[in-house]
């Protein structure tokens, strides 16, 4: 089928082939990638903006004896390919089938799992450090996009690596896109040294006159040395890395294999950390991805000669980006934040709308929340739009700038719960525990489409922290009759006998589907819509035990910290003496597979909730 990719099983197969043979095998490994993602769905664009790159590297360098690191990891799809995976890619992000991203447990060339941005030149400068400890010999290859070099992460490695002055290589593939195009200073820095073509001339015409400097005398010599160097700031590519301690190589182009080996072969001889700036295409060699790299980035699966087709359903994402954008047509304090994903988060429109109040971050949660309190500090309404995994990477300002000081800014929490083909670094299923214990802050998880309205309207009208969080996908629309209008107060759904069901956000359609269930077996069970966590609704607790005996809890968080244990403290506070059982996530990190195959798994879809209840009431 494929002349080269068909005798590909380990990086040593590509050594054997010469630059031509190297250029054939990347178009196939492109037609391998297209046709595999288009049946397993995947990130698509970034890995085909990768393939010459991850040939050069696994050509020049020895790996697993040399260590290659992929930030995110999200473009390891090719070194996957040709380090022994080929054979089970068509299992890509499927249940029991290899991850979309680097794990140990897959292979011997994955030197560590990944999966949030921004980690690879720590990870990098940690096991160089330690090789040199230990008087190892190999070489360490962080490769790191230009959308995780705008997380402060990579800068804080950096600083620490042209400091210590370690041998180190750090590649940055430039494609100009984090998921969607790029943005910061950081990335107008590499836009100018990508696109200097004066830079060559004038340094050319400098040089040829500082050559007859010697002639003249010393003190214009030295005089003229300071002024190249000043010069240099503006003129030579990387002065900023350079300047930092790490030798700067580039820019290159990342498609051409003959390049991309010999610069490679020249750093691996030098001393001291070095940075070579490779540009790419993200997207190359499939024509719908080149002209959408945004749309391409990350993909369900497609047919290739069509390209992907958009869903026409409203998701949970597009309702909050429409009800802020509502809101912010009424009252000009609303100001919408994204850390590099204003799409994926919904706010594509608002950032069209309000161009001045809408602020892309880059990949920088952590500075997204400081940044949303200073402008809460200042009589702003911030609403900080994020994926529930990546805010974990900001606990600290959310107690810090957020909570201790009252400040109104709402998070928006996006991709709550199980995301499914992602896997274990992407669930959000930690946001209820942390955010619960957290003074000053409403915490609440809307159970359909209206009531995550209901609570971004109910948000602008309170003077504190609020956090909603919300699941991927579709937003549904669950029949019921609020006849409470406080939203911070729970919601009767159905009433049954001595049997209740306590459910909350995306877990209260499972609980009514349970519900049903259980009614055909003569079981008639209450369901409640536990939608504030925070305060927890203590009346509305109060008025259920009075009532039932027997309490179920569900929730897609861990059950450690989460809704049932904070039900589990006010029952034993006030001796409620039935039985209480908790469903929610153990104790262990979810792999990725289909949401309702994890549901099904770990005990949250309502055949799983119903089988639970009459187990525990027999
Ligand atoms: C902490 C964190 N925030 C957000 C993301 C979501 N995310 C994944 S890839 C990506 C863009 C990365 O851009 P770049 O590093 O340039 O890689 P490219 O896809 O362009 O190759 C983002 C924002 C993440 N993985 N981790
Ligand atoms: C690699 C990464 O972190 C993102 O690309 C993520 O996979 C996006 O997830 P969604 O598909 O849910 O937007
Ligand atoms: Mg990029």
């Amino acid at each position: 089928m494929y002349k080269y990719l068909d005798h590909i099983n380990t990086p040593q197969d590509i050594k054997k082939l010469n630059i031509q043979e190297l250029n054939v095998l990347s178009n196939e490994i492109r037609k391998f990638l297209v046709k595999s993602v288009s049946k397993t769905g995947g990130h698509l664009a970034p890995n085909l903006g990768v393939v010459e790159l991850t040939l050069a590297l696994h050509y020049v360098f020895q790996s697993p004896k040399d260590k290659l690191i992929w930030d995110v990891g999200h473009q390891s799809y090719v070194h996957k390919i040709i380090t022994g995976r080929k054979d089970k890619f068509h299992t890509l992000r499927q249940f029991n089938g290899i991850s979309g991203f680097p794990k140990k447990s897959e292979s011997i060339h994955d030197i560590f799992d990944t999966g949030h941005s921004s980690t690879s030149i720590s990870t990098g400068l940690g096991l160089a450090l330690a090789r040199d400890i230990k008087k190892e010999d190999n070489h360490v290859i962080s490769i790191i996009g230009d959308g995780a070099l705008t997380g402060g992460m990579a800068f804080e490695a950096l600083n620490h690596l042209g400091h210590v002055k370690t041998n180190m290589i750090v590649i940055l593939n430039d494609n100009e896109m984090s998921i969607s195009k790029n943005v910061g200073s950081i990335s107008n820095y590499l836009f100018d040294i990508r696109t200097n073509k004066a830079y060559k001339k004038i340094k050319d015409e400098f040089e040829h006159i500082t050559s007859y400097i010697p002639k003249i005398g010393k003190t214009f010599y030295r005089t003229a040395g300071k002024v190249k160097d000043t010069v240099k700031y503006f003129m030579i590519p990387g002065a900023l890395f350079e300047e930092m301690g790490i030798k700067y190589f580039g820019p290159i182009d990342g498609h051409n294999l003959d390049e991309l080996i010999n610069v490679l072969k020249s750093i691996k001889k030098l001393e001291g950390p070095v940075l070579v700036h490779v540009v790419t295409k993200k997207g190359k060699g499939y024509r719908f991805a080149e002209e959408h790299p945004d749309k391409y980035h990350g993909v369900s699966p497609f047919r290739v000669d069509k390209g992907i087709t958009e869903s026409q359903s409203i998701s949970y994402s597009n309702t909050a980006g429409n009800k802020l954008l509502e809101l912010a047509k009424k009252d000009d304090r609303v100001i919408a934040i994204t850390a590099a994903m204003p799409s994926g988060t919904g706010l594509s429109e608002f950032k069209e709308a309000y161009p001045e109040r809408f602020f892309d971050v880059g990949i920088a949660e952590g500075h997204a929340v400081t940044f949303a309190a200073g402008l809460a500090a200042n009589g702003l309404r911030p609403y900080f739009a994020v994926y529930s995994t990546f805010l974990q990477r900001s606990y600290d300002q959310i107690i810090h700038d957020m909570c201790i000081q009252n400040l109104p800014v709402t998070l928006l929490i996006d991709r709550a719960g199980l995301v499914g083909d992602d896997g274990e670094t992407h669930h959000g299923v930690f946001d209820l525990s942390y955010l619960s214990s957290m003074p000053n802050i409403k915490v609440m998880a809307p159970k359909d489409k209206k009531e995550l309205e209901k609570m971004i309207e109910y948000s602008l009208k309170v003077d504190s922290p609020v956090a909603i969080r919300y699941p991927r996908g579709e937003a549904i629309v669950l029949e019921s009759e609020d006849s409470n209008l406080d939203i911070e107060k729970w919601e009767i759904l159905s009433k049954g006998e001595n049997i209740a069901i306590l459910a909350i956000g995306a877990m209260v359609q499972k609980a009514l589907a349970a519900k049903e269930i259980l009614l055909n077996k003569g079981i008639n069970i209450t369901v409640v819509n536990g939608r504030c966590l925070k305060p927890l609704d203590h009346e509305g607790l109060d008025d259920i035990i009075k009532s039932h005996k027997c309490i179920f809890t569900v929730e897609d968080n861990v059950l450690s910290g989460g809704f049932g244990s904070q039900i589990n403290l006010y029952l034993n506070s006030v001796g409620f003496k039935g039985s209480i059982t908790n469903i929610g996530l153990p104790d262990k990190f979810i792999e990725h597979g289909k949401v309702d195959i994890l549901y099904d798994k770990y005990g949250l879809s309502s055949e799983k909730i119903a089988q639970k209840i009459i187990e525990e009431i027999q």
